[in-house]
């Protein structure tokens, strides 16, 4: 989807870590590999990276322990400051800020939930998730309604008065969630945020960051290690190694047509006709001649599995969201997929 205004815009970004990388990055540019850059005594966690996010879009990051992940959406958030490139976020320049500006923009557009839950151990569970809102200045009476609406959303309900120790990992995660629910931000970066929750509650909270989303427009930046998880959320994946994004891709092109051998690899495990849908299958009408029922775009071929096998056709007709004809499907191209090639 990147959109043509795109919320958050990075541009050939670089982070390295190290005694002196601005002048290291400057002296080096033009093709130092991953390698080459570790032998010169740096760390390349964030290497030349250009990616859009779209306004309501939600960009999953994906990629092994130490690939960058964080360290990119840190940059995001200037967390960390970059040593090259460019970040703007809602077409400012984050690197131009000043720490007041920075602060603002944080208070008023971002949310971050990371893996370790950040919560203030000396403050109540209510206190934690009406913090950001004491921060925002809003009036005792509402902080406290809004944050007991959201502590009831993430099932927390009755733990208003305990403290951070007194709950599970899972619980306090829940609290994090809860604390980023209460002031809505524009922007999410979610960093692991359902690591420690249960598959159950877990999809729980998937299903209201879907709904955030989806209802309200919101952009999130997330990270997981989890397929499905990044499959039932995204509207793109971000594969990352070694600094480096290998394909940002929707799902379907994720595995359909993995631009590196490692993205391939990445994704060789992965169930393909519970990822792909017709949609992703689509080729013009030209020369076959459609008849009969459409299927829908938006199907996967799993859910299309039963009729694939019982149908004679040759070609499918497709019909996107509006109801129109968007192409046809060779049914052979969605067996192949549903079965394994012969
Ligand atoms: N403050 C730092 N100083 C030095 N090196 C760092 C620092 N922060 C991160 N790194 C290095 O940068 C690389 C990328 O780290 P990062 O945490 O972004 O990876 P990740 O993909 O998020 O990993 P994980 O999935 O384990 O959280 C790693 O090699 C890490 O050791």
């Amino acid at each position: 989807m990147p959109a043509q205004d795109p919320v958050i815009r990075c541009r050939n970004v670089w982070k390295l870590f190290g005694h002196s990388p601005k002048n290291y990055l400057e002296t080096a540019k033009g093709g130092r590999s991953f390698d080459e850059i570790r032998q010169d005594g740096y760390i390349a966690a964030v290497r030349d990276v250009s990616v859009d996010v779209g306004k309501g879009e939600m960009l999953v990051i994906m990629g092994l322990s130490g690939s960058g992940k964080s360290t990119l959406v840190r940059c995001m958030s200037r967390l960390v400051d970059i040593t090259g490139g460019e970040i703007a976020v809602d077409g400012t320049d984050i690197m131009k800020l000043d720490e007041r500006e920075l602060i603002q923009l944080r208070r008023r557009k971002m949310g971050m939930v990371f893996q370790s839950f950040g919560l203030l151990p000396h403050r109540t569970v209510l206190e934690n998730v009406a913090f950001p809102l004491e921060m925002r200045g809003q009036d005792r009476h509402d902080r406290r309604e809004r944050a007991l609406e959201v502590i009831k959303l993430v099932g927390l309900e009755g733990r208003e008065e305990y403290y951070p120790r007194e709950l599970s990992g899972g619980q306090q995660q829940r609290v994090g969630i809860a604390r980023s629910l209460a002031i809505e931000p524009d922007i999410w970066f979610l960093d692991e945020p359902f690591s420690a929750l249960d598959p159950l509650i877990r999809r729980e909270m998937q299903d209201e960051f879907l709904r955030l989303r989806g209802m309200l427009g919101k952009t999130i930046v997330f990270i997981t290690h989890d397929f499905d998880e990044a499959l039932r959320l995204a509207d793109r994946i971000a594969i990352m190694k070694d600094g480096a994004i290998e394909q940002c891709d929707t799902p379907d092109k994720i595995v359909l047509k993995p631009a590196t051998p490692y993205v391939a690899k990445f994704t060789e495990d992965v169930e393909k006709s519970r990822v792909v849908h017709a949609g992703g299958l689509v080729v013009p009408v030209n020369g076959y001649a459609l008849e009969g029922a459409p299927v829908d775009a938006g199907a996967t071929i799993l859910q299309l599995a039963r009729q694939l096998v019982n149908d004679t056709r040759e070609v499918l007709p497709v019909q996107g969201k509006d109801g129109a004809i968007m192409g046809a499907m060779k049914r052979q191209d969605a067996l192949d997929i549903l079965l394994g090639p012969v």
